[in-house]
């Protein structure tokens, strides 16, 4: 394949859902970019059983014409028989890692500043009729200069969502929407806010708010904090296919109690994010008009949680 010789790889990025995640260089500009590998047999297209899923091509060469300086650009798209190659810009580190490697839980002002940059980006994939659908730290994106992209985006409509990664991983449900939860077959941009609500919960605690570990209880793990839902707060929850009347019923604890919030205004922002009714909970466009985010500027990460530069030429192989 002529294209992909246009590129040396310098290692392994990370390991996806999908298939593998390579660190690359293009030879002639120079730029590092991220190569993501496809086995196109194991992900069969909504519906395909065979070869190589054209809608999913289709679907994700429309990607390549969005552009926000907070979504991960995806540069190219290579095909071969059984594989497919998506070439996207190349960031530091996912924010998983950061946490990871960071003690402290995220400063205030680093977390106003992700989250303006993450309602932004979600705004725009929204605005363009785009669910991310799988928002997760893994899929967020940060560098040294204190910029958070959202990767992946779009990605998971053209596959459906698989239960296991390609090695046989189970795919989290920590971030999943109430409604997905319940059963929904209908379901909007909420369900991507609802994630976000989780994530920015996670900034502040250094580990996850619902962590889940099956679907159901994924949907206990909510209802212990955010009080099992009834008709009163989220009109039409019974009505869900997998909703139960014989649901345990727990009060909601107050958050203050799990999360230590810098401020009240980002526990009210956090609220609007978790709010159960997804026709009340705030949509991206709305939450860019909030206070909380009125003030965000551009804030610088801690830097030793990157990983050090190390020498690229002598780290390449051919994988
Ligand atoms: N553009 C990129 N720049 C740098 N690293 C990346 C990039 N894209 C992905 N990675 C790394 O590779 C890892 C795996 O990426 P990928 O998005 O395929 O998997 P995932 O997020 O674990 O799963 P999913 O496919 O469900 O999103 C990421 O978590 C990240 O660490
Ligand atoms: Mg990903």
């Amino acid at each position: 394949m002529d294209k992909l010789d246009r590129f040396i790889k310098l290692g392994r990025a990370g390991e996806g859902t999908y298939g593998v995640v390579y660190k690359a260089k293009n030879k002639i500009t120079g730029k590092n970019v991220a190569l993501k590998r496809i086995k196109l047999e194991k992900f069969y297209h909504k519906g395909d059983s065979e070869g190589v899923p054209p809608t999913a091509i289709r679907e994700i060469s429309l990607l390549k014409g969005l552009r926000h300086s907070s979504i991960v650009e995806l540069l190219d798209v290579m095909q071969t028989t059984d594989k497919l190659y998506l070439v996207f810009e190349y960031l530091d580190l996912d924010l998983k890692r950061y946490l990871d490697n960071t003690e402290m839980p995220l400063e205030a002002e680093l977390v106003r500043s992700y989250m303006k940059q993450l309602i932004e980006a979600l705004a725009y994939l929204h605005s363009h009729r785009i669910l991310h659908r799988d928002l997760k730290p893994q899929n967020l994106l940060v560098d040294k200069e204190g910029h958070i992209k959202l990767a992946d985006f779009g990605l998971s409509r053209s596959f459906s969502l698989p239960t296991r990664t390609y090695t046989h991983e189970v795919v989290t449900m920590w971030y999943r929407a109430p409604e997905l939860l319940l059963g929904a077959k209908m379901y909007c941009t909420g369900i991507d806010v609802w994630s976000l609500g989780c994530i920015m919960a996670e900034m502040l605690m250094k580990k996850a708010l619902f962590p889940g570990d099956s679907e159901i209880d994924q949907l206990y793990k909510i209802f212990k904090v955010m009080g099992t839902p009834g008709e009163e707060v989220w009109e039409g929850v019974s009505l869900y296919p997998d909703y139960k009347p014989t649901f345990p019923q727990w009060e909601s604890v107050d958050l203050t109690n799990m999360i230590k919030f810098h401020t009240q205004e980002e526990e009210d922002f956090i609220l609007h994010m978790l709010t159960y009714n997804p026709s009340k909970r705030k949509t991206a466009k709305e939450l860019l008009k909030t206070n909380y985010l009125k003030t965000a500027k551009l804030t610088a990460p801690e830097m030793n949680a990157f990983p050090h530069d190390i020498d690229e030429d002598s780290s390449w192989s051919n994988v």
